[in-house]
């Protein structure tokens, strides 16, 4: 349940707009893989081009490719429904379905997926899905609750539940934490690391700390100026990110010095 993302000269553009170019990188399997850079660099934009969403946008489309496990996810003829089943998404600010309970939430991936499930099967999936978002002990007296009714951390944890319940190859993660209090950032940064033994990661985060404490790899994006694209600049284990990156820029912004 983890696969291996390989994206070849991808160009990414919202109509005439070129707002990310060519972009060439290997993610691998069982590891978190950071995304860093200035505001406006196409961090999220390219996050979305990993499952298709980015297509949601009128006259937004691609070119490149993007494998998993070898198989383009823009190849003729792929579903990008099944595409997102595959590659789920957590976003920046914790969505919960506002009038659903908790179970319901964890179970509306599935139930869209068009999966039917006897009770008890649902059952199971729910308690799964809650113990591997750790917030099982906190709502299991509680699922039938409104999802909304629960803390901006706890519901960010049921939106990854969520994500997990239809049991994806990869999670990519949108400045998961950058609604959140410290004490809930450090409750997802763990779930992020458990989360890792089972699925390829790939979070965007606006953080340094966050991506040195989570992350196997990182990849910082800049971009020369507004109205140019943005760029892969460097890509290489955290560790060397932030201790003796290769690039100037590189170096620059992990230090603070503009961002
Ligand atoms: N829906 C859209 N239509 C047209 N252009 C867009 C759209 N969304 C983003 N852009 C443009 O694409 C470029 C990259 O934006 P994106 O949001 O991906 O950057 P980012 O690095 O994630 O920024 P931030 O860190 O501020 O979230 C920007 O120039 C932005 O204005």
């Amino acid at each position: 349940m983890s696969k291996r993302i390989e994206v070849n000269d991808l160009n990414v553009y919202y109509g005439d707009f070129l707002a990310v170019e060519g972009v060439s990188m290997n993610i691998e399997p069982r590891s978190v893989t950071a995304f860093i850079g200035p505001s406006g660099c196409g961090k999220s934009t390219f996050l979305r081009t990993l499952n298709r969403m980015h297509e949601v946008i009128p006259k937004a489309y691609v070119t490149g490719e993007v494998l998993l496990d070898g198989d383009n996810l823009y190849g003729p003829g792929v579903d990008p429904v099944l595409v997102r089943r595959q590659v789920g998404m957590v976003f920046q600010r914790p969505n919960p379905f506002p009038t659903m309970s908790i179970r319901e939430n964890v179970l509306a991936g599935v139930s869209l997926n068009n999966r039917r499930l006897s009770k008890s099967d649902a059952d199971d999936l729910v308690e799964r899905s809650l113990k591997g978002s750790n917030l099982w002990e906190e709502v299991k007296d509680r699922l039938d609750k409104p999802g909304s009714g629960l803390s901006g951390g706890q519901q960010q944890r049921l939106c990854i539940a969520r994500a997990i319940a239809v049991q994806p190859e990869v999670l990519l993660m949108d400045e998961p934490c950058s609604a959140l209090d410290p004490i809930s950032t450090l409750a997802i940064e763990d779930l992020i690391d458990e989360l890792k033994t089972e699925y390829t990661i790939v979070i965007v985060t606006h953080n340094m700390q966050q991506a040195s404490r989570v992350s196997d790899r990182t990849a910082f994006f800049n971009i020369a100026g507004t109205g140019k694209p943005g760029k892969l600049i460097e890509y290489d284990d955290t560790s060397t990110i932030f201790s003796t990156p290769t690039e100037k820029s590189t170096e620059d912004y992990v230090s603070g010095r503009f961002g």
